[in-house]
């Protein structure tokens, strides 16, 4: 199997740390019993469950007790969704945007099926949202607003307390996607107007299957997953004990690591970034650069397919992402890059890289040195290579017209 690539995908999962990997061995062999077990092996595992519970609370600077594991990202955002409006069964209304992650955009789309009003908030063409668009959205019916803190194809990140600070003064809960925010931007959930906040370990260097939900205190609660008292019955099922350990482990690491991380990541990233703007002709760069994750860059290559670069970096072992659909079956272009109105001609040749505190500059080198070859093959055979093209410009039309 493919292992010494140049990984520029880590919005889409991370290695797991060998941290993390020497964490976890003795959870999968010798350290098994059920932590709910009334016996002394059962109780160890629940101290080091605890332990966990310590490690996640503290990078987020939340208290243990607000701290619920689930499985995934996905899981988080399903249960916080369900649970605010559980919890205020007589609102109807929801809030979210339209950059939002599917695990979030398609839970909306089934509550409108079940009699839920919801409020899709627009977004500019950088990615943000224009919180006088939300102040008018916001009425004593809105039971919840939902939005990223930081969107994972473009990085763009939210002002998420000036957003907070309005959804407060509406009584609504405010529930934060921070999957690729956490580990990358420090969090204080103390001094935050944040209720609930979803996080994913295989973002953090943890492995798949494993997140975590932070609900705040006092913030009436119901579970999605009904059966056992596990997470002091707010998340049935048998804890996930080596996830659990990995997400701890993964979390005290990041909190070590996140300041010196960043800064090496950002610095990496304008280098890519600047140095692919200078020498590739009709590029650009999208979301919002002086609010955007240190480790993220979407670039524009303008009348060129995303995947047809993607093919050729691939073969030069260098893995990236395009935010498109096309990727997960459908022939539209990423949704997150359509609500920002984007030109058609951007809209198709948009490609993610998204760098970790493994990137090295060796491997950055190697994609600055690849990547005009591969822009310019391309373009050589592009029927769409001017702005004059007719069938463009109607294509523009009709798209902005939609
Ligand atoms: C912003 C965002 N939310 C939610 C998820 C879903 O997380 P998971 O893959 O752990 O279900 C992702 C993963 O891509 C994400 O980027
Ligand atoms: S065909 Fe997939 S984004 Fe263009």
């Amino acid at each position: 199997m493919l292992k010494d690539c140049i990984y520029l995908d880590n919005n889409a999962t991370t290695k797991v740390a060998p941290q993390v990997i020497e964490a976890i061995m003795p959870f999968l062999t010798d350290y098994y019993a059920n932590p709910s077990s009334m016996h002394t092996f059962g109780g160890q595992l629940a101290k080091s469950v605890k332990v966990a519970r310590e490690q996640i609370a503290a990078l987020i600077g939340a208290e243990e007790s607000e701290i619920v594991f689930t499985s995934c990202g996905t899981e988080g955002d399903n249960t916080a969704i369900r649970a605010a409006l559980l919890a205020q069964p007589e609102k109807r209304h929801i809030i979210t945007s339209q950059v939002e992650h599917p695990a979030v955009l398609n839970v909306c789309k089934q509550l409108e099926t079940q009699g839920y009003q919801v409020t899709y908030l627009s977004v500019n063409d950088k990615g943000q949202i224009d919180l006088n668009e939300l102040e008018a959205s916001l009425t004593g019916n809105t039971a919840l607003v939902t939005v990223m803190y930081a969107n994972n194809e473009i990085g763009t990140i939210f002002p998420i307390e000036e957003i907070g600070a309005r959804v407060k003064e509406y009584g609504a809960i405010f529930h934060v996607d921070a999957v690729q925010a956490v580990g990358k931007v420090p969090l204080n959930m103390k001094t935050s107007t944040i209720d609930m906040l979803t996080m994913s370990g295989h973002k953090i260097h943890a492995p798949k299957g494993i997140g975590a939900l932070y609900v705040k205190r006092g913030v009436r609660f119901r579970p999605f997953l009904i059966g056992g008292h596990q997470e002091r019955g707010r998340r049935a099922g048998t804890e996930n004990v080596p996830g659990i350990i990995a997400l701890g482990k993964a979390g005290e690491l990041e909190m070590l690591l996140l300041e010196e991380a960043t800064k090496r990541e950002r610095k990496l990233r304008d280098r890519l970034e600047q140095t692919l703007l200078a020498n590739i002709p009709d590029c650009v760069v999208n979301g919002d650069v002086k609010n955007r994750l240190p480790n993220t860059s979407n670039i524009g290559f303008k009348y060129i397919e995303g995947e047809a670069i993607l093919l050729l970096l691939n073969k030069h072992g260098i893995c990236a992402s395009s935010g498109s659909a096309c990727t997960s079956g459908s022939l539209e272009p990423s949704h997150v890059l359509r609500a920002m109105g984007l030109p058609y001609t951007t809209l198709h040749g948009s490609i993610r890289f998204s760098l970790s505190r493994y990137t090295t500059e060796a491997e950055i080198d190697q994609v600055i040195a690849i990547m005009p070859e591969i822009v310019e093959r391309l373009r050589a055979l592009s029927p769409f290579k001017n702005d004059d093209a007719r069938w463009l410009q109607q294509q523009e039309h009709t798209l902005v017209n939609r």
